[in-house]
């Protein structure tokens, strides 16, 4: 099949969070079983590996209401995928992906429909027959009502069927349609506007022809009033045309045995390397050295979604435990703030670092014994598969994705691999970090097994990448 993967971020090109992770494994596990699979992404100024960049389009037109846009489109490789990079510098050009620092581009609707409009006029310019046309976010939402709109009678897009994964419900992207210049003229029905505001991950949903959220839990949740950021009625809507595919877990990348970013490798055979990266973890964050002391991490945007609201109350009562805390991560200022004094007053048992970085990312999973996940909601999270593949015990709320691959040591013990609470609140999950600390301490071999166990789990790229394939075919038949 030939598929066009649209999104606004790619691991090794530009990334804020785990759609990235998605947006080159997947691509890269549709290559491997033969599908043409071409990814098409904005070239931003932050976006890395990019100097060798070839130039397959120059300035070609595009014309939007009374817009013309000038663009140019580059071409690199990501292990055998071609990415098709959307060069258009008024947009992208910039500080940030999506906002300088913690405020968003104020013109993000214009710049994220103007790319959703490009990555079908580049299918056309290109020749590239598309099948499928895979969506990702409210980034990518305009795409299934432009290709049905406007570019449905196109040579290169008349069999073309649009796929939309939810990475993210939560992040819409609302805009008042004066806001995006050329979309008041583009055909949108007035139903598709509330109050002046057209949202694009609604639209995306109304017109996609599949809809797929990132875990099974996750599409039951979106169909649900607590659980849909408001917008249970149009899922609902769609729950004919709707499924959950659990992404998985690229190993090639996160793999204790090969990982070149830990000082030390390991493996289920030779866990010798843990205890060295735990070492080095604990040099590394100020805190003492000592193989003895529990130590939980946690590797995160900082934002309410990740259950900052019930976490931070408790942290300094998990702290009186005889355990270290690391943590690396950006995100709301306010919510920084709060974990940034408290690093202060317990330097030497919880660290903080407020940065993005890949290689601390890879030290916090490896040196760590657990790791805190303690969502409000998760569509599916990479964390906890890569703590798993780790052997660093998940401690993780029962929601979306993280309900689908962590099982609680008390539920269903045969099974374990983590240790799972059910209500966000800092009660049940100061009681869950308490079971966790004293499973520890009190039962070293179960917890040597759990490890074991946990190390084996796998979530394989190629089977998540086998679900949509069958998905794409009944599109495709
Ligand atoms: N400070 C930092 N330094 C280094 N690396 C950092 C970092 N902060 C975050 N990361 C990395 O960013 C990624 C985050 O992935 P997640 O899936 O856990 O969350 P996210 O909420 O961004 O993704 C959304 O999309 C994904 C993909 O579908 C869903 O799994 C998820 O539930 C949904 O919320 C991981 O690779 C993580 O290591």
């Amino acid at each position: 099949m030939n598929i066009l993967f649209v999104s606004s971020e790619v691991e090794d090109l530009a990334k804020t969070g785990g759609l990235a992770d998605v947006a080159k494994a997947l691509p890269v596990s549709f290559k491997k079983v033969g599908h043409d699979v071409r990814i098409v992404t904005p070239l931003y100024r932050v976006s890395a590996n990019v100097e060798n960049a070839r130039t397959v389009l120059q300035d070609v037109e595009l014309h939007a209401g009374d817009l013309t846009y000038t663009y140019n489109v580059k071409q690199v490789e990501l292990h055998g995928v071609i990415v098709y990079l959307v060069d258009y510098p008024t947009y992208f050009d910039r500080k940030g992906i999506y906002s300088d620092g913690y405020e968003a581009y104020d013109d993000n609707g214009e710049r994220y429909a103007f790319f959703s409009m490009a990555a079908l006029h580049l299918a056309q310019l290109l020749e590239f027959n598309t099948d499928v046309i895979h969506c990702n976010d409210w980034h990518t939402g305009l795409i299934p009502f432009y290709l049905h709109k406007h570019w449905s009678n196109n040579p290169f897009l008349t069999n073309a069927k649009t796929v939309l994964s939810v990475h993210n419900g939560a992040f819409q992207g609302q805009f008042h349609i004066d806001s995006v210049p050329f979309l008041a003229k583009s055909g949108i029905n007035h139903e598709d506007v509330n109050h002046g505001y057209v949202n694009y991950l609604k639209m995306g949903v109304r017109y996609a022809s599949k809809i797929v959220a990132v875990s099974p839990s996750y599409a039951q949740e979106l169909q649900t009033d607590l659980g849909s950021h408001h917008m249970g009625d149009y899922f609902r809507a769609r729950s004919q045309d709707m499924v959950g595919i659990i992404n998985g877990c690229d190993y090639s990348q996160w793999d204790p045995e090969t990982d070149p970013f830990i000082p030390s490798n390991y493996s289920v055979e030779n866990m010798n390397g843990k205890a060295f990266c735990k070492a080095s973890l604990q040099q590394m964050s100020h805190l003492p050295v000592d193989g003895d002391i529990p130590l939980i991490g946690m590797v995160c945007r900082i934002t309410d979604q990740k259950g900052f609201g019930y976490l931070i109350p408790i942290i300094e009562n998990i702290l009186h435990h005889n355990v270290q805390f690391v943590m690396i991560g950006t995100g709301d200022p306010h919510l920084v703030g709060q974990i940034q004094a408290i690093s202060d007053k317990y330097r030497n048992k919880f660290y903080f670092m407020h940065d993005f970085s890949l290689s601390f990312s890879h030290l916090i999973t490896a040196g760590s014994d657990f790791f805190m996940m303690p969502s409000l909601f998760e569509p599916c999270g990479l964390n906890q598969m890569y703590s798993l593949a780790y052997g660093t015990l998940p401690i993780v709320r029962a929601v979306g994705g993280l309900k689908d691959t962590v099982i609680d040591l008390e539920a269903d013990p045969a099974n374990a691999n983590g240790f799972v609470f059910n209500r966000p609140d800092s009660e049940e999950l100061l009681n869950c970090v308490r079971k966790a600390l004293l499973f520890y301490h009190e039962y070293k071999q179960t917890f040597e097994f759990i490890r074991t166990r946990a190390m084996q789990s796998r979530f394989n790229w190629h089977d998540s990448a086998m679900e949509y394939e069958a998905l794409y075919q009944k599109l495709v038949n």
